[in-house]
């Protein structure tokens, strides 16, 4: 079993202009706007930065942000929201752009999985895997907790005119505007496959581990909403870590196969009070309390057999089951600082008791959304946490360092290449395991161990770069 594991989180954004008085901007045009600075300075719309990130905007017009690969929970939760404040900033230029080209209106950029056409898109959860587990087995056995872990770590979203149908059957009461526990679970059509977006899976199979492939897998899970609170991230990465844990050291682990993956998501999301039953491959019924149930107790037990592996192993292990108790009991009060679905159900609930119509007004549904506002003065989310109403794992301090520091892994060898090469105006090429300077092709670095956080190779060049350095100047980062 992996002692320490390799971490990383991509974000998709979804990003929106709104007018004043002059005309609109499709998507793909304010995500151009957005990533004026960083082509201006790196003529790419595909950077590595100097936090060891990846910062891109691939076809289409939802701005990615992938964490530097990481090795503590915390540092997740610090590069992950680092990701948010880096394109703030970009948001901020790109608005003072728009002014000054004379467009009256505002860009937006929300951490949420749906937009207002309900197209889709991801947060990707990667977790490094021994090579030497069995890849099958643990995918098999791992689905049918990341079917059911959504009623802990779900978003929250508001359904205006109540549950789709799905399969030709209504998932709750039709036409009764509705609220579920996860913005992703409505999209995601199968267990596992190698593709990402036809199909859509809960996991990604395709074998590209950015490591020394003998050694490790990277599992990529694509099923997750992506979450605002801190602690909803530590749940759902260190839940998720945990239960790979029991996978890897043969603990014995129910088996629940789901017999459609799909429909089980769905009936889960739109039943709060986690009592919904499915159908298991063996023919039994299953709700998704019980099942978590299952998991946090056997989590409990293997943590008290083999000891904590972190110092978050026990918030985690409480958290999770207070979040379980909220549900079986409808009582969300012990859980809505911590979890996302929670601080939002309570906002809007408190809002209709004070008068909104229901999940289907319209100041409701603006809500729902302008929780996911990445913005630090207008995003609701921004707003509960500067009022206390937010629980929150990691500092400020920590998260503005993440932006530019890279954390403790391999990341740093490339984040301080990056920097080097930068300072001193010297063309780069890199990627998760390669780097190179281009006047230098055929001393192409590979780092195979995501582990190293240093790598003598490199360490010479960055020491030939900072000779250069003092004669050139060096743009802004972005
Ligand atoms: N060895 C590793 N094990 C697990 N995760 C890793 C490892 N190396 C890098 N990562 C993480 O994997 C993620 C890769 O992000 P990236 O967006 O490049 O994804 P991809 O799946 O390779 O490609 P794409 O999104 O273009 O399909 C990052 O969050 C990074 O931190
Ligand atoms: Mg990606």
């Amino acid at each position: 079993m992996m002692e320490r594991r390799i971490f990383g989180v991509e974000t998709e954004f979804g990003i929106r202009y709104i007018p004043r008085g002059l005309g609109p901007l499709a998507p793909e045009e304010a995500a151009r706007k957005l990533f004026k600075p960083v082509v201006d300075s790196w003529r790419s719309t595909n950077i590595f930065l100097p936090n060891g990130g990846r910062l891109y905007l691939d076809v289409g017009s939802h701005p990615e942000y992938a964490t530097a690969e990481t090795a503590t929970l915390r540092d997740l939760l610090a590069h992950d929201k680092a990701g948010e404040y880096l394109f703030n900033d970009l948001v901020n230029q790109a608005q003072d752009n728009l002014e000054a080209e004379g467009f009256d209106g505002r860009i937006f950029l929300f951490k949420n999985n749906v937009d207002s056409a309900g197209n889709s898109f991801g947060s990707h959860e990667n977790y490094m895997l021994e090579r030497k587990v069995e890849f099958s087995r643990l995918v098999r056995s791992l689905i049918p907790f990341l079917i059911t872990r959504q009623i802990m770590v779900g978003a929250g979203k508001t359904h205006p005119s109540g549950p789709p149908e799905w399969s030709g059957r209504p998932l709750g009461p039709q036409n009764e505007p509705s609220f579920s526990f996860s913005q992703r679970a409505d999209h995601i059509w199968e267990g596992s496959s190698t593709a990402t977006t036809r199909a859509r899976p809960l996991i990604n199979t395709r074998d590209e581990p950015h490591a020394d492939a003998s050694l490790y897998r990277r599992l990529h899970v694509i099923n997750g909403d992506s979450n605002m609170s801190q602690a909803t991230t530590m749940l759902k990465v260190g839940a998720t870590d945990l239960v790979l844990r029991m996978l890897e050291d043969y603990y014995p682990l129910a088996d629940f196969e789901i017999r459609d993956a799909a429909t089980a998501l769905r009936v889960i999301s739109h039943d709060l009070t986690g009592s919904a039953r499915f159908s298991l491959a063996d023919g039994s019924e299953r709700s998704a309390v019980e099942m978590q149930r299952h998991y946090h107790a056997a989590a409990c037990q293997y943590v008290e057999a083999k000891g904590p592996h972190h110092e978050d192993v026990p918030y985690i292990l409480d958290l999770w089951d207070r979040a379980l108790t909220a549900i079986e009991t409808g009582d969300s009060s012990g859980i809505d600082t911590e979890i996302d679905w929670a601080i939002k159900k309570k906002l809007l609930d408190a809002y209709i008791s004070r008068g909104a119509s229901g999940y289907d007004d319209p100041k409701i549904q603006q809500l729902d959304l302008a929780y996911h506002d990445i913005d630090p003065d207008r995003g609701i989310y921004n707003v509960l946490n500067r009022k206390g109403l937010i629980k929150t794992v990691i500092s400020e301090s920590e998260i503005d360092r993440a932006a530019i520091e890279p954390p403790a892994t391999r990341a740093r060898i490339r984040g301080s290449f990056i920097s080097a090469a930068r300072a001193a105006g010297e063309p780069f090429t890199v990627d998760w395991v390669h780097l190179k300077l281009n006047s230098r092709p055929q001393l192409s670095v590979m780092c195979k161990d995501p582990f190293a956080v240093e790598n003598a190779e490199v360490a010479s060049l960055i020491e030939e770069l900072q000779q250069k350095k003092s004669t050139v100047w060096a743009p802004p980062f972005i």
